[in-house]
């Protein structure tokens, strides 16, 4: 197996005003791959990429890009990084050539016409050159971002909530874009909260609450191992409340007192469903069809955030 690209140990972080930001985080990132740190709001998405990015100083534990350390090495180890932070900040009056080719120059890297020329053409953006910033859409706008992130030809691109606050056209394209970086050769890691990303775009997921990553996995196997699933049972008559013989199941009550909902964990030794199926026989309930279905990485992902479970 390959060196990960990241590699995260034991980081903390506590803001001086006491807040303790990220509790020991242990992470490593492989080259290639489409990472996603999920979390909601104020769980240290932030932090810990600005960590990586030497923005913020950790109170602890190490980050090595590619090997190198990024306190003891920090320009070898930055160079490799490229982020597009949640921000847009670039200069309105810049066109979008300068804004991009400056964005080469302050990583020290030499001057490359076609370099830039290739980023921009990539990020179709080459018809905008000579367009200011101030001219552009606001898709365009993130674009440069990107396409500045990308100027000194980093290994690893951080993208901080890309599409928080974006229309679901541009979402799509901003996935699109992350694919064609992907094949590109670039590692990329996203933080978002939102879950249809994650599912939509990620090799492997990352959630992370209140400072600590309390589930690490590949999606589709955290979605298999983690994920609870649901026994529909379509009525024949509609009910108008869960019969109480059915309590310990807990089943809920759907569609208008047609569909009995019953979750259950497939994983378990006893799922509950043979001695729910007898009870409702024994009640004289008709049904006509029984479906299950996986839950989604939405609600795995709602209750960890909520701490219902253990870190995996
Ligand atoms: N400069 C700072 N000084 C003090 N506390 C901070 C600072 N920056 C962040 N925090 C706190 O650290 C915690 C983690 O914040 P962070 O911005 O890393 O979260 P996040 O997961 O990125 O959230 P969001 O999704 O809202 O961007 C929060 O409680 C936040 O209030």
């Amino acid at each position: 197996m390959s060196e990960p690209i990241l590699s995260i140990k034991g980081l903390t972080k506590v803001y001086g005003s006491g807040q303790e930001a990220l509790k020991g985080v242990d992470l490593d990132i492989m080259p290639g791959e489409i990472f996603a740190l999920l979390g909601p709001n104020g769980a240290g998405k932030t932090t810990l990429i600005s960590i990586v990015c030497g923005i913020v100083t950790a109170s602890g534990g190490t980050v090595t890009v590619a090997g190198h350390d990024n306190r003891t090495h920090f320009r070898a180890a930055r160079t490799l990084v490229g982020l597009v932070p949640q921000e847009l900040t670039t200069d309105a009056f810049e066109t979008v050539w300068a804004t991009v080719s400056f964005s080469r120059g302050l990583f020290g890297k030499p001057r490359d016409d076609k370099k830039i020329e290739d980023i921009l053409r990539r990020l179709s953006l080459w018809d905008k050159r000579k367009a200011k910033m101030m001219e552009l859409s606001g898709g365009m706008k993130r674009r440069v971002m990107i396409a500045k992130a990308l100027s000194h030809e980093p290994a690893l691109l951080f993208l901080d909530e890309p599409t928080a606050g974006v229309d679901v056209e541009l979402r799509r394209d901003m996935w699109e874009m992350v694919r064609k970086l992907r094949a590109d050769g670039t590692t990329v890691v996203l933080t978002t909260h939102y879950i249809e990303e994650a599912e939509e775009m990620a090799d492997r997921v990352g959630v992370i609450r209140q400072g600590e990553l309390v589930a690490l996995g590949d999606k589709a196997e955290l979605m298999q191992r983690m994920g609870k699933k649901t026994l529909k049972i379509a009525l024949d008559e509609p009910l108008a409340t869960v019969p109480p013989e059915l309590d310990e199941w807990g089943p809920v009550l759907e569609d208008d007192g047609y569909t009995l909902c019953y979750r259950f964990d497939s994983h378990a030794e006893t799922t509950g469903i043979g001695g729910l199926m007898r009870r409702i026989d024994t009640l004289n309930l008709g049904y006509k069809d029984l479906s299950t279905q996986q839950s989604s990485l939405e609600d795995i992902f709602v209750s960890l955030v909520h701490g219902e479970r253990d870190a995996a």
